[in-house]
């Protein structure tokens, strides 16, 4: 092992918040700096794949925050950079809901199934705020979801939406409007335009020995003066400063050793920021049976189990001809799926597809079935702060210990579990 290579900065994680750090930095005349990343591309929770002949968002997909008061920064770059990307349409799927035999529900009782359900969340938000934060079991029985119908609703209000029962920032300040990228060049195309004022790239390729790819950092020792941080294949880089922008789930791992430990205040925050596993699974045919059209963007499956293959997406929309449904999944689903072969995941996709359109429609000839809670360099899609922001907790979360600071979308305190609060947590 040669003698360690010295810089002024660290960077952990080259998602968009690792990225956009290193850009301020360097911007600020901080050139010195070293990227590791653990895997063998930029991106992290940014990730395409080539599926079914086009390029899928393994992760996030959505530049969410359009439209508002105040300008999303991503939708921004998106604009400059010429990224594709559609309008998504939300405004029906409240009213695509198909039970077991396939039959919509009426609308008139899906809207008023949709009306208690926004209702009852705003009261549990009412109460949760009355008593500082914490939840003090006013979701009363008589209040939580039983039927089909409920459970569907529940889950698009809960895992999905979220926004017309609480006050979020991303739709408050932001706007309600959401996009879809659909650019075969993928999402993290961003990134390499962010790197490119940086970094020297060639050729959509980056090329710049500061980026270091598949380093898995295992160790960060600290002390007065400097840090010292250690790869799992033994390299050693020392620096003045690190910032880890490694997810909440990675922190909350044992991946990374920090020597001395973090101390207790800091340790209690990473562990108590909840981590939502957040899965699309796409499935390609080979030819279209479902309905296409405005306001049928998105379709919703109603079983008594909730979350069992319930929010739909077809992306004729985003790839016309694809052939390429999606469907999400969270939480206990996800990491049920991500744990059996992709055989099984397929076979109950198409039972429930079944269910909906029929025995008749063909069996989709390719699975994929992405895997973030098994992924030990995420563990997990996002962080799922509190609903009521108990500041404390995102002050910890995000506070720097010596020479060590911290970024992620999960320190953004008004962002946080979003591609543009990643981004706006990297330039802070
Ligand atoms: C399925 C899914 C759907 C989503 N949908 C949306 C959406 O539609 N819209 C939206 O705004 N947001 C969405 N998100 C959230 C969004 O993707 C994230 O908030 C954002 O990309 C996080 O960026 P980050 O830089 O904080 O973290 P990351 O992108 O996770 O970057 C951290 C980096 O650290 C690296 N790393 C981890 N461990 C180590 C280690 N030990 N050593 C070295 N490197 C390490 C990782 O490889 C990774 O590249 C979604 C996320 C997922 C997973």
């Amino acid at each position: 092992m040669g003698s360690p290579s010295h810089s002024s900065v660290i960077v952990v994680g080259a998602g968009i918040s690792g990225i956009s750090a290193a850009k301020v930095l360097a911007e600020n005349g901080v050139k010195d700096l070293v990227i590791l990343d653990a895997s063998d591309r930029i991106g992290g929770r940014i990730r395409k794949e080539k599926f079914g002949g086009v390029s899928v968002e393994l992760g996030a997909g959505w530049i969410v925050g359009v439209g508002g008061k105040e300008s999303n920064p991503i939708w921004e770059l998106a604009t400059e950079f010429g990224l594709r990307t559609c309008f998504a349409d939300y405004t029906n799927v409240r009213y695509n809901i198909s039970d077991r035999s396939g039959k919509i529900f009426p609308r008139e009782i899906a809207a008023d199934s949709y009306k208690k359900a926004v209702e009852s969340a705003i009261r549990k938000f009412r109460n949760q705020e009355d008593v500082g934060g914490g939840d003090n079991g006013s979701n009363s029985k008589t209040d939580s979801p039983s039927t089909p119908l409920e459970l569907a609703i529940d889950f698009i209000l809960h895992d999905f939406e979220m926004a017309e029962a609480v006050p979020l920032c991303t739709f408050r300040d932001l706007g309600e409007s959401e996009f879809s990228v659909a650019d075969e060049r993928g999402f993290d195309y961003l990134l390499y335009k962010m790197a490119e004022d940086f970094l020297f790239t060639s050729e959509g390729k980056i090329l710049d020995s500061r980026l270091k790819l598949n380093q898995v950092v295992r160790e960060i020792l600290h002390w007065e003066r400097g840090v010292r941080v250690i790869t799992e294949d033994g390299c050693v880089y020392e620096a003045d400063y690190v910032i880890v922008s490694v997810s909440i789930g990675v922190l909350q791992s044992d991946i990374v050793a920090f020597t001395p430990l973090l101390p207790g205040w800091k340790l209690e925050a990473i562990q108590k920021c909840e981590i939502m596993v957040y899965t699309k699974i796409f499935l390609k045919f080979p030819y279209q049976f479902w309905p296409t059209g405005p306001g049928k963007e998105f379709f919703v499956y109603a079983h008594e189990r909730r979350g069992y293959y319930t929010f739909w997406q077809q992306m004729e929309n985003i790839y016309p001809g694809s052939n390429i449904l999606s469907v999400t999944l969270t939480n206990g689903e996800s990491k049920r799926v991500e744990a059996q072969a992709d055989e099984d995941t397929l076979r109950e996709a198409m039972e429930v597809l079944r269910d909906m359109f029929g025995p008749n429609i063909p069996d989709a000839i390719h699975i994929l079935v992405p895997r973030w809670w098994n992924n030990r360099f995420q563990r997990g899609s996002y962080s799922n702060h509190p609903i009521i922001s108990n500041t404390q907790l995102v002050h910890d979360i995000k506070a720097p210990v010596g020479r060590i600071f911290f970024t992620g979308e999960h320190t953004s305190d008004r962002f946080s579990g979003y591609v543009h609060g990643a981004y706006l947590a990297g330039e802070h």
